[in-house]
């Protein structure tokens, strides 16, 4: 067991952190008095979560007035979800919340809070347009927040020296519960913004309702083998097993994100034990599994595995044994959170998980050192599990 991860750092670096959170630009400094406390005002009522379920009968029948009630929801639930974030971002330990990446995250944050909070009632038809528009814009100003946000937690990763983010487990709790607050705000005003738009086959808004996992798996497999053959000049085939004719409800986006992400991992293993070996790359497989209560998807690599001692590391932010661990801007534009780069700064297993357990389902990564990695994406079928709130 390691020590605790306090007794391990130097107090020149204590010192430092703390003095750098006394000296933090404090929300009052730059925010009228009056927007700070109704931040902390609304920072105190509670969250009120959505399920897959909920959202999937509220879209079905996206008439104006579905929309103007969806609208006076998110005018009410948006500032209090936003308002808990800045509470936190305001608080974090180690001198994190005066890092000026931080600080830039807290100010969209703000700024979003603001927007909303003066806006008018949202009344009729015509105040729920004005409200989708405004809606978009904060949509998109918060496009770059995991990259930003993991830009400021490498800047204070470098002050301690190297001392891992497991270390320092409420800096960890912090991201996990800030990363996934982000998702149910994002999926919230996407599937606002979604429902205004021509809807697609079997959709209602962001979700679709007969969601093909074969499918899906195998764009997920393209873009991981293309950025492979990109990186490596070559890329190991992967085989799916599992009914293409299969669906159940699921935002695909997501589940593009999870497997592409589980793919790529493997595809990386593989390559990097194939490499110097005359043998032929043996193929990652990709099982998708019917049960009553999950869609299970499990992807199997000979990539080597992962040591034991190292698995809780994989969980944590900014642990990758990729080259160029550096945070990348989102170069896709769409506010996506993939990065554009086949390994890069270890958020792709945590985010994955995020984004499993959002909906209630979860990730597992089981290994055998000198072997491989064995995936397993577990995705709720029912979707009437209410959404997470940290
Ligand atoms: N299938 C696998 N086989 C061997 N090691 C793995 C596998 N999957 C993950 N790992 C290890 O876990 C680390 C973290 O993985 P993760 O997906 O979180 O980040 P990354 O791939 O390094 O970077 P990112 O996904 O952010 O571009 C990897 O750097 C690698 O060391």
């Amino acid at each position: 067991m390691a020590a605790p991860a306090l007794s391990r750092l130097s107090s020149a670096v204590l010192q430092r952190a703390a003095s750098a959170s006394r000296q933090s630009a404090r929300l009052a400094d730059s925010v009228p008095r009056e927007v700070v406390d109704d931040i902390f005002s609304q920072a105190l009522q509670k969250q009120t979560g959505v399920s897959l379920k909920y959202m999937l009968d509220f879209g079905s029948n996206p008439i104006e007035r579905q929309l103007v009630l969806s609208a006076q929801f998110l005018h009410n639930e948006l500032p209090v979800r936003l308002a808990h974030r800045v509470a936190e971002l305001e608080n974090l330990p180690y001198g994190l919340s005066a890092k000026p990446h931080v600080l830039k995250v807290r100010d969209w944050y703000v700024e979003s809070f603001k927007e909303l909070r003066s806006f008018k009632p949202v009344k009729d038809h015509s105040d729920e347009l004005h409200f989708t528009k405004m809606l978009e814009n904060i949509y998109n100003r918060h496009k770059n927040v995991v990259p930003v946000m993991a830009m400021g937690v490498a800047d204070l990763k470098q002050e301690l020296h190297g001392v891992g983010l497991n270390e320092l487990p409420e800096i960890h709790r912090f991201l996990d519960g800030f990363y996934l607050s982000r998702i149910g705000i994002r999926i919230l005003i996407g599937q606002h913004i979604a429902l205004h738009e021509e809807q697609k086959a079997d959709h209602i808004g962001m979700i679709c309702t007969k969601c093909s996992p074969v499918q899906v798996a195998r764009d997920a497999i393209y873009d991981a083998r293309s950025i492979c053959m990109r990186e490596y000049a070559s890329a190991p085939e992967v085989t799916i097993y599992g009914d293409p004719n299969f669906t159940f409800a699921y935002v695909p986006s997501h589940l593009h994100h999870m497997v592409f992400e589980l793919v790529k991992n493997s595809l990386r293993a593989v390559n990097d034990r194939y490499d110097d070996l005359d043998a032929e790359p043996p193929p990652v497989r990709l099982v998708v599994a019917e049960g009553d209560e999950d869609v299970t998807i499990k992807v199997s690599d000979e990539g080597g595995g992962i040591p034991r001692s190292g698995l809780p590391r994989i969980w944590t932010y900014l642990y990758s044994t990729a080259q160029s661990p550096l945070p990348q801007m989102d170069t896709h534009g769409d506010g996506s959170d993939g990065p554009a780069i086949l390994a890069g700064y270890g958020y792709g297993l945590p985010i994955s998980r995020l984004y499993a357990r959002y909906f209630g389902g979860d990730l597992q990564i089981i290994s055998m050192e000198g072997y491989g990695t064995d995936a397993y994406l577990h995705l709720n079928r029912l979707g009437n599990v209410q959404e997470p709130l940290p």
